[in-house]
């Protein structure tokens, strides 16, 4: 059974006073990459918020494995959130900031030096594991980022555009370095970011939303997703083309697809 829970927006309603911001029905099956793509300001982070229990619907409901993100039964605390900007503890080293992680989920404490030293292995960062935050690059600090949020064995991973800080190179590296996490813990992501390329590169569906307030335009399936290599196929330069078309992106759409 996959370790990835299902996600349910269920006429979920936002405001910020009596400014809508999102109004989203979605059903996200268990172990499945979702990103959601759309203009900024739209909705998305305020969209994942919710489902981190931080903000609360004016109306509808967001369910995870069908209880509700805020109520008693605390679906929220099966999700994880992941920001761009990372939110490591400066003063504690790398290993030290995922034990801290550990220690929430309860592990007792002979046991997280280890367990930590393994995670930050998985994500590369052996020889790493006594430097402090101030002394990584922001690439190797998403990494820990990810290490320290695998620590809370989370079910779903919210990420909110976590890559959007890095170079082109360091960000195709975490992009990879994301899936081969998920295909071995079948975690649930919803991922949101501006980038249709990064969009098309994780997804196993992309969520094509409209301007604020963020309804569903259109919900796109990529068949054989994450093949290696995809990016350079000419069927990639052709859902690039028609998404960013479908955006009203005018200037990227006036691009032939032979083109791109
Ligand atoms: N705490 C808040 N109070 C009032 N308005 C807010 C608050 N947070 C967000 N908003 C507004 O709600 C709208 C949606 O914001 P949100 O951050 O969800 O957009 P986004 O799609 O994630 O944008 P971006 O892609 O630029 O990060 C924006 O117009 C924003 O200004």
């Amino acid at each position: 059974m996959s370790a990835g829970a299902q996600v349910r927006l269920e006429g979920l309603k936002l405001a910020f006073g009596d400014m809508p911001a999102a109004e989203v029905d979605l059903d996200v099956r268990p172990g499945e990459i979702v990103v959601l793509l759309g203009p900024s300001g739209c909705g998305k982070s305020t969209i994942l918020r919710a489902l981190a229990g931080l903000l609360t619907p004016t109306a509808g409901r967001a369910e995870v494995d069908g209880k509700p993100v805020g109520g008693r039964g605390g679906a929220d605390m099966a999700c994880a959130m992941v920001f761009q900007e990372d939110a490591l503890l400066p003063w504690r080293s790398a290993a030290r900031n995922v034990e801290y992680a550990l220690k929430l989920r309860g592990v007792p404490r002979r046991q997280r030096r280890q367990e930590a030293e393994e995670l930050l292995a998985q994500v590369g960062l052996e020889g790493f594991f006594d430097h402090l935050p101030g002394q990584l690059s922001g690439g190797m600090r998403q990494r820990v980022q990810l290490a320290r949020t695998l620590a809370t064995r989370p079910r779903v991973m919210l990420m909110d555009e976590p890559f959007g800080a890095l170079d082109a190179q360091t960000r195709s590296e975490m992009q990879q370095l994301l899936v081969s996490v998920w295909r071995q813990y079948g975690t649930t992501i919803l991922f949101v970011t501006h980038d249709v390329d990064e969009a098309l590169l994780l997804a196993d569906r992309i969520v094509l939303l409209s301007p604020r307030p963020a309804v569903v335009r259109e919900i796109v399936d990529i068949p054989g997703p994450r093949r290696p290599g995809a990016q350079f196929e000419p069927e990639f330069a052709r859902r690039r083309y028609e998404i960013l078309a479908s955006m009203g992106d005018a200037p990227a759409a006036e691009l032939s697809p032979e083109g791109a």
